[in-house]
């Protein structure tokens, strides 16, 4: 039997590599993870928006997960576009018996502004999903809807982090700060300690899935056997190398650099 880290993803496509299963696949190989992916629904999306939506039916879905599930120790997952409440009914119990740290990145809005999940999901996510994590990611837009905070400054995403382990039962959370101004500032809560991760902020608009990138490598840190801590600190350097080494490619905001991180880790061996 391989001992190799072996990383899933259950989420939505994106056909031109930034965001989604692409993201999070490549992200998973540039940390020498074993990489499996689910697919939800499959996107007509670029840099520029999303185009148009086909939901993968449900009994597909299921047929996926008993695939990996009954064939492969999955070291850790994560989730990321799932559309509607009945695909969530539908994975909350297959991953409720799954003893694999389980990283949810909220995902409501893409970076386009364009609606990824039904508007009745969003409660479905908070009440139904996010008691079974062992790490929740919001960015500022969706820990507000999560925890009915308004965030302006990082004491508020301090607060909005807090709550989200102490009233909505996710097992830890990091709150994302990319949409302030200033250094890029993120908090972890573990539901003990408060820990703060900054970088300075880079002049780019070629942020096209950062949080798959970011949420993926916290996921594949953790399938490796990282802490949770250590997972975190790890994935905040990979995704800030990630925009730093961005592709100014396509119409719009363009993806981040999956790779940018390669040369420094093959040198470190
Ligand atoms: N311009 C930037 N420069 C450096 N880091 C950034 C920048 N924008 C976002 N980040 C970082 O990228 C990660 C994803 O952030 P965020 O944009 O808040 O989430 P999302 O991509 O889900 O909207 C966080 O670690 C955040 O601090
Ligand atoms: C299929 C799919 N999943 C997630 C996203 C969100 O990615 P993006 O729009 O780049 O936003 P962040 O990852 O930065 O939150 C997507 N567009 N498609």
């Amino acid at each position: 039997m391989s001992n190799i880290a072996c990383a899933l993803t259950i989420a939505g496509t994106d056909p031109s590599g930034g965001a989604g299963i692409q993201a999070d696949l490549k992200t998973f190989q540039e940390l020498k993870c074993y990489g499996m992916s689910i697919i939800t629904s499959v996107v007509a999306q670029n840099t520029t928006g999303v185009q148009s939506v086909h939901h993968i039916p449900l009994q597909m879905i299921d047929d996926q997960i008993d695939a990996v599930f009954s064939d492969i120790p999955v070291g850790a997952f994560k989730t990321g576009m799932i559309a509607t409440v009945d695909m969530m009914q539908l994975i909350a119990e297959k991953i409720s018996n799954n003893p694999a740290p389980y990283v949810m990145d909220p995902v409501m809005v893409a970076t386009s502004g364009d609606s990824l999940i039904a508007e009745n999901a969003r409660q479905f996510l908070r009440d139904h999903l996010l008691p079974l994590t062992a790490l929740v990611t919001p960015n500022i837009p969706e820990a507000e809807f999560l925890t009915n905070v308004k965030i302006q400054t990082l004491e508020d995403m301090q607060t909005a982090a807090e709550l989200l382990v102490h009233h909505y039962h996710a097992g830890a959370a990091l709150v994302k700060g990319g949409h302030l101004s200033g250094e890029a500032v993120d908090f972890l809560y573990d539901g003990k300690e408060m820990h703060r991760f900054a970088s300075e902020r880079i002049a780019t608009k070629n942020t096209h899935g950062t949080g798959c990138t970011y949420s993926a490598a916290i996921t594949g840190y953790l399938s490796q056997g990282f802490s949770l801590m250590d997972a975190v600190k790890q994935a905040k350097y990979f995704v800030t190398q990630a925009i730093r080494h961005s592709f100014d490619i396509g119409h719009g905001a363009g993806p981040t650099n999956h790779w940018a991180i390669r040369e420094e880790v093959f040198n470190n061996e």
